[in-house]
This record gives structure tokens, C-alpha cells and sequence, in this order.
């Protein structure tokens, strides 16, 4: 065997089920091998940051799995920086593989091309941004790092980066061992264990948060079990928005401070127990709370470890918890809480008047009602907070780092890896980042549901400067221009023709369909308008 094929068997057996690439010079030999061998299905995409976003959304949407992106040295790898750090921020298992200059190139006195400061620079800007990093420049100790990296990946479930001389991929390699993970210690997790449900048990009004690492770690349907044993109620994170979808969990909806569902605000923020299952403390998750959340009161599993007051018990995974928490817990109300489940606009007004954000929630909420859930994928910009008034279902975006380009091929990503048809919510902005990606669904028959919020303007940033005349795009006209990347398109001024466009759309398989919604400049969901009403509120105390 030797070093390529080590590494793709190490890939499939750890979770990847496809790659995500674009290639160069220096990644050619290991993308002959890629083609030769078909160790696993690659997928090119037409630039680097649609790879990574790609990947990162095949990693999330397979709850355990791993994203794998593989680029070219320097200007492929560099290019895909900001993907790269926004898995890292949203803590997804994604594995970078770059090709690299050989052993003879980095001797021969050459500053080569797509080389930056030094060489070796590309390493020291990944190192940033991923958990664990090799140059696999060694076939004898090739396996154990390539064993190591993907242990750290998922364990950490954040990003690992692989740089692969090009003079490496055909070296005779042993296979990848597959690492066991790390032992607990039964004794801190007997205590903490013991230590967590006396504090619920003490609590009046415990609450249980989840946030996103229990999609990464796929331990979902464990915390759905631990909220009905114990009988107290669910609410997600605005990150964790979909979490549960697929369980009968007690789940109360989307945690959202001010700019949400006062009963799930005052539930979460006056609970004396709020037990935080993967949830990141970041302001998009509380940076609009009511009152200020007193998190040394509150229970914190993430990251591998368990805080609670002022104790830390380190080295516990989520699923060691969750198993023992399911071992021990017994219920903490005499019935179970009220599943309220949340209720999301429905009925979209088919009539001749222009379309608002939330007209686009309630005409998907509609589809998903008469046709089953789809599960959504959404860039940044005001269709990430329309997301929020859709259905609870698996929903995909970068909510707390934040980045705009990921709608589309992130949801190329997700179809590639699952074979589900996504609903892909993009604004016009986002869209002219990187929606051209649309234009590869005719290689490999892939056919998403895209919905451009098209307002001609960056509206967020409107928000926060009204005066601004740079915020004022022009007409792109998208919907013109889908036919000739392969698509349908449909422009929708009216309510009426958004309906029509959407049922059309889901009638037509085999080809993306996209829906250009044409927004009244100013328009605001009204969710965002809570948002940016709340962080003003908050920022004038
Ligand atoms: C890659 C990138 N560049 C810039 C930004 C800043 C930014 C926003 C966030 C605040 O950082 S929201 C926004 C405008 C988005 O415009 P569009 O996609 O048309 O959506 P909408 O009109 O609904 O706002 C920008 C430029 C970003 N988040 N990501
Ligand atoms: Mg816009």
C-alpha cells in the first residue's frame, strides 16, 4: 500500500464518505491517486472557499462524520483559509489536505511559485486554525501522525491540517491504525456525575440548552432521552437552531434573549439550574440576553470538560457524561413539562403584493407542511434570522462566526455527502460571493432549492448604518442567469409568484432551481429587527 492509499482508507474509516477539491501543480500526483483508487467519491467545486464550506457542511450535516477538503499548495490552501477558521470557530471535523513542493524542490535554492515568507509559512497560518497539524514528509511515521490527527480531530472535533509532498504519495505506507479513545477516569466522572444531578435536583427550575457539539459528537437522540427522564424542558441555541428536529425531545424552541419567544427567554434565563449541553458562550448565543445569565450558576459541558460553579472536571466527553447522567438520573418533576411546541408562521397569502422576509419563511413552512421537512441551509444576512421562523428542521449556517458565501456550497456539500435536496437561503450579497458554485450541479446532477433574498443591498450592514449609500447594490438579475449555469430560474415580485416559483421548483428535479425573491429595500425579518433592537437596547444601558 503506499502513503495515499493509507491515508484515504484512514479517511473512510474514521467517517469521510467523499472529497472536496480543487487541484494544482503541486496536488496532482495525489489527485491521480484519488482518481485511480475511488477509495471515495470527489467532488470538485470551482474555488477554494467553496471547497472548504462544502466540506465543513457534508462534516456537520452527518452528525460524527468528517469533512475533507483537498487543495493545492499556497494559493489553493490560503484561499480557503476563511472556511477553514470558520469550522474551526463552529467546532466541525474537517480534515485539510494540501499538496506541498517535494524534498529536492525545497533544496534547489528556488523561491517557487505560490510560495509566501517561507515554506513553511502555510503550516505556521494553519497551525492557527486547526487542532493538529503533519507535514507527512516520513512514510515510516506516516501512519502513526496520520492516526494521530484524526483521533484529535474528532475528539476535538474542530479542524486538522495534512500537508503532502508531492514526492510522498505512491512511498510504500503501512495502514493507518485506528487510535482508541482516550480512557476516562471512572472515579472524576462517577463525581461529577453525582455532583451535576444534586444541583439539578436542588434547582426549582431546571433547564437543559443545547448547542452544537451534540450534532458533532451525534449524541442527540442520548440528550433527547435525558430531557424525558428527567423530565425538564429543551431549548436550543440560535447556533444549535434544528437540534432535535428528528426527536421526541420536550424541546420549548430557540433560545433567542430578547429578540425571541419571551416564555423560552424567561424560562432560560431565570432557571437556577441551566444545564448547557455543547453550547458555546458567544455573543451570538447571548450576547442579547435580558437579564445577564449568571453562567457560574449554570452547568457547562463542552470543549471535553464539565464546569459548574467554581469546579472543572476535566477530560469528560459528552457521550461519558450523557451515558452516565442516563445511568443515574431519575426524574425531576412529578410529570413531564408541556412539549409546547413551538408554533412558526404558516398560510403565505398568495396575492399580488410584494414579498416580506417572513412571506419566505411561511411559504417554506407551507412546502414543508404539504411535502415533508427539507433540511435548510442559510448564509449570513437576514435570511439566517428568517431560518429561525422556519420549521424546526436540520438547519445549516455559521451563525456565530458569521460568514457570508457558505449558503450555496455548503448546501452543494450536504447533497453531495447525504443525497438530501436542500433548501438554500442566500441573500444578494452572499450570492455574488460565491453562488456561481451553482454552475457544477449539472456535473454531478445535484438540484437545491435556492432562494436569493434579493434586496439589491447589503441589509444588515444597513441596519447598523442607514445613512450609508455603499450598502446600495445594484439588480444582478440572478434568476436570468440560471438557465445558462444549467439551472432554472424564476424572478418573484409578488407573493403569488413565489408560491407558483416554489411549487414549480420542487416539482423539477435534476437541475437547481433558483428563486430570485425580490425584497423591498429596508425590509427586515422581523426577527433581525428584534436583534438589532435588543443589541441596541442592551448597548445604551
Ligand atoms: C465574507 C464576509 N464579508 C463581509 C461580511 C460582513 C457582512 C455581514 C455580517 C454582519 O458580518 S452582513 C453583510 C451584508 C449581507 O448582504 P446580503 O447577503 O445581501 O444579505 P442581506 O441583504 O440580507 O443583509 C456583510 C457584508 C461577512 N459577514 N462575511
Ligand atoms: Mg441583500
Amino acid at each position: 500500500m503506499n502513503l495515499s492509499l493509507s491515508l484515504l482508507h484512514a479517511l473512510k474509516a474514521h467517517g469521510a464518505r467523499e472529497l472536496f477539491g480543487l487541484p494544482g501543480d503541486f496536488v496532482l500526483p495525489f489527485f491521480q491517486q484519488l482518481e485511480q483508487s475511488q477509495v471515495l467519491p470527489l467532488y470538485t467545486l470551482s474555488h477554494e472557499p467553496g471547497v472548504g464550506f462544502a466540506a465543513d457542511a457534508a462534516a456537520r450535516f452527518q452528525g460524527g462524520g468528517l469533512g475533507v477538503a483537498v487543495v493545492t499548495y499556497g494559493a489553493g490552501a490560503l484561499n480557503m483559509v476563511n472556511a477553514v477558521a470558520s469550522s474551526y470557530a463552529e467546532k466541525v471535523p474537517m480534515v485539510v489536505i494540501s499538496g506541498a513542493p517535494a524534498a529536492h524542490e525545497r533544496r534547489n535554492g528556488f523561491l517557487l511559485h505560490h510560495q509566501t515568507r517561507t515554506l513553511d509559512s502555510q503550516l505556521a497560518i494553519f497551525r492557527e486554525i486547526t487542532c493538529d497539524q503533519v507535514v507527512l514528509n516520513n512514510a515510516e511515521t506516516a501512519p502513526a501522525d496520520i492516526a494521530r490527527v484524526l483521533r484529535n480531530c474528532q475528539m476535538q472535533s474542530r479542524p486538522v491540517y495534512i500537508e503532502l509532498p508531492r514526492d510522498m504519495v505512491a512511498v510504500p505506507c503501512e495502514p493507518v491504525p485506528r487510535l482508541p479513545a482516550p480512557a476516562h477516569d471512572m472515579e472524576a466522572l462517577h463525581a461529577c456525575v453525582q455532583e451535576l444531578l444534586a444541583r439539578l435536583a436542588r434547582a426549582r427550575n431546571p433547564v437543559l440548552l443545547v448547542g452544537i457539539e451534540i450534532r458533532r459528537f451525534g449524541v442527540e437522540d442520548k440528550v433527547a432521552r435525558l430531557a424525558k427522564l428527567l423530565r425538564v424542558p429543551v431549548a436550543t441555541t440560535i447556533m444549535g437552531r434544528g437540534l432535535l428536529a428528528d426527536t421526541d425531545a420536550p424541546l420549548l424552541g430557540t433560545y433567542l434573549g430578547v429578540a425571541g419567544d419571551p416564555a423560552i427567554t424567561q424560562a432560560v434565563e431565570e432557571s437556577d439550574a441551566l444545564l448547557m449541553l455543547g453550547v458555546l458562550v458567544s455573543d451570538t448565543n447571548f450576547g442579547v440576553s435580558e437579564r445577564k445569565i449568571d453562567m457560574r450558576r449554570g452547568i457547562l459541558a463542552l470543549d471535553g470538560q464539565v464546569s459548574m460553579g467554581y469546579h472543572v472536571y476535566p477530560d469528560i466527553s459528552l457521550e461519558a457524561l450523557l451515558d452516565g447522567l442516563l445511568e443515574s438520573a431519575q426524574s425531576l418533576a412529578p410529570q413531564a413539562p408541556e412539549h409546547k411546541t413551538a408554533r412558526y408562521p404558516h398560510e403565505l397569502k398568495a396575492d399580488g403584493e410584494r414579498i416580506e422576509p417572513m412571506d419566505i419563511a411561511r411559504a417554506v413552512n407551507d412546502l414543508m407542511a404539504r411535502h415533508g421537512r427539507m433540511p435548510i441551509v442559510s448564509d449570513i444576512g437576514d435570511c439566517f434570522f428568517t431560518a429561525l421562523d422556519i420549521e424546526n428542521t436540520a438547519l445549516l449556517a455559521p451563525g456565530y462566526y458569521a460568514t457570508m458565501g457558505y449558503g450555496v456550497p455548503a448546501g452543494l456539500g450536504l447533497q453531495a455527502s447525504s443525497g438530501e435536496r436542500p433548501i438554500i437561503l442566500v441573500g444578494d450579497g452572499a450570492f455574488q460571493m460565491t453562488g456561481w458554485e451553482l454552475g457544477n450541479c449539472q456535473r454531478y446532477g445535484w438540484d437545491p432549492i435556492v432562494i436569493v433574498f434579493n434586496n439589491c443591498g447589503w441589509e444588515m450592514l444597513r441596519t447598523f448604518q442607514p445613512t450609508a449609500c455603499y450598502n446600495d447594490l445594484s439588480d444582478w438579475h440572478f434568476a436570468d442567469a440560471a438557465p445558462a449555469l444549467g439551472g432554472d430560474g424564476y424572478r418573484a415580485e409578488t407573493r403569488e409568484q413565489l408560491q407558483q416559483a416554489l411549487q414549480q421548483a420542487l416539482a423539477t428535479r435534476g437541475k437547481f432551481q433558483l428563486i430570485e425573491a425580490m425584497l423591498p429595500r429596508g425590509a427586515l425579518s422581523a426577527t433581525l429587527a428584534r436583534f438589532v433592537d435588543g443589541v441596541r437596547r442592551l448597548q445604551s444601558q
